[in-house]
């Protein structure tokens, strides 16, 4: 186990008296040079966790430590400026009338070597020849790297970075979240970054944290919180998922899909990603051999993959197949679960 760069215990805040808590009895710990991103719903309170790790906002209740300094609980409060935390915000925040070196240059007042570190910093987000250039003679993706430029020079032990790609159009996203993890990777910059795209979450992080109205809800690996989410509203933020009730007998969750064996006794439903189900079309005979059988309801075609809704009984079940499924509406088809969650 690494050193805690970042502890947060028990964090609420709420913004006025008669509105809910933003961020509700909220807690995390991430490691040296750990990439952790915070997601959920529009309005759960990633935001302003981030501006209360920044020292943006000022806590109700708990404490943040960052390298191993309390920067905030009931008596103690650090300034943004010594909490030795850098910041990307999500419109990048350069200085307009300041030139590219001048923005970087901002963060490093009492650096002696200031020349070589921009110089440094420069060549490793790849605008060596941009030096002189305005923030608004650079494109979108180079302005973001600008101010990732700023927020690394001066060496931050916490990167906090807020929705970084959403003001990139999907070509050039998939390239800066490249970049952008490759240069944290690099520094080893420990990083907590915000954003509502799953898949950048997926792609990014080392774990993903889920928020809903303020409270933590799962922090996982991202295979774990994809495959075993906790409940149905993670399930479902990263995407379609089957969920089907049942009814417990011998350690045996018996569904409209068939009995899944599970771990816990109180267990009361299961859920099945589409992928997790395999479509049996061809063979009868193999359908037959089976017990679980579907009539196609509906066949979605999305270029690289086909979802194929099936009714089982009452229920309809999801499935997703490769592009290349030649089955029609009204079709018997087998369905055959190849894995499950339980809740
Ligand atoms: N300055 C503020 N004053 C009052 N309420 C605020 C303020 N900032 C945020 N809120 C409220 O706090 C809650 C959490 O907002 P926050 O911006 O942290 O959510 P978010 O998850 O970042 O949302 P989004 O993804 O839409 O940016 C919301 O109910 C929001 O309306």
């Amino acid at each position: 186990m690494g050193l805690n760069i970042l502890s947060i215990q028990n964090l609420s805040k709420k913004y006025s008296q008669n509105q809910v808590l933003a961020v509700k009895d909220f807690s995390l710990a991430i490691k040296k040079g750990e990439i952790v991103a915070i997601t959920g719903e529009s309005g759960c309170g990633k935001t302003t966790l981030l501006r209360l790790i920044a020292g943006l906002e000022i806590p109700d209740e708990g404490t943040i430590t960052i390298h191993n300094q309390i920067v905030a609980d009931k008596t103690t409060w650090i300034k943004p400026e010594k909490r030795h935390v850098g910041m990307v915000f999500q419109d990048y925040a350069l200085f307009p009338h300041l030139d590219i070196k001048e923005n970087i240059a901002f963060g490093l007042n009492r650096v002696q070597n200031k020349k070589e570190i921009i110089h440094d910093i420069l060549a490793l987000v790849g605008l060596q020849s941009y030096e002189n250039r305005y923030p608004h003679e650079l494109s979108g993706g180079q302005q973001q790297r600008v101010a990732l430029a700023r927020a690394l020079a001066p060496q931050p032990a916490l990167l906090l970075l807020d929705e970084p790609f959403s003001n990139l159009d999907e070509m050039l996203k998939e390239q800066v979240r490249e970049d952008l993890l490759r240069i944290i990777r690099q520094t080893a910059t420990t990083t907590l970054l915000v954003t509502h795209d799953v898949k950048d979450a997926l792609a990014i992080a080392d774990r993903i944290a889920v928020m809903q109205q303020g409270k933590l809800q799962q922090c996982s690996y991202p295979k774990d919180i994809y495959e075993y989410p906790v409940n149905t509203y993670v399930a479902r933020f990263f995407g379609k998922m089957n969920v089907l009730t049942g009814s417990m007998q011998n350690q045996t969750l018996q569904t409209a899909i068939g009995n899944f064996p599970v771990s816990r006794a109180q267990a009361k439903s299961i859920g099945i990603r589409p992928e997790h189900i395999n479509l049996i079309v061809k063979n009868l005979q193999v359908i037959e051999s089976h017990k679980v059988k579907g009539i196609v309801s509906k066949i979605h075609f999305f270029g690289a993959y086909c979802e194929v809704t099936t009714r089982v009984g009452d229920v309809e079940i999801v499935i997703r197949t490769d592009n290349s499924f030649e089955g029609k509406i009204g079709q018997e088809v087998g369905l055959e679960v190849n894995k499950y969650c339980e809740w």
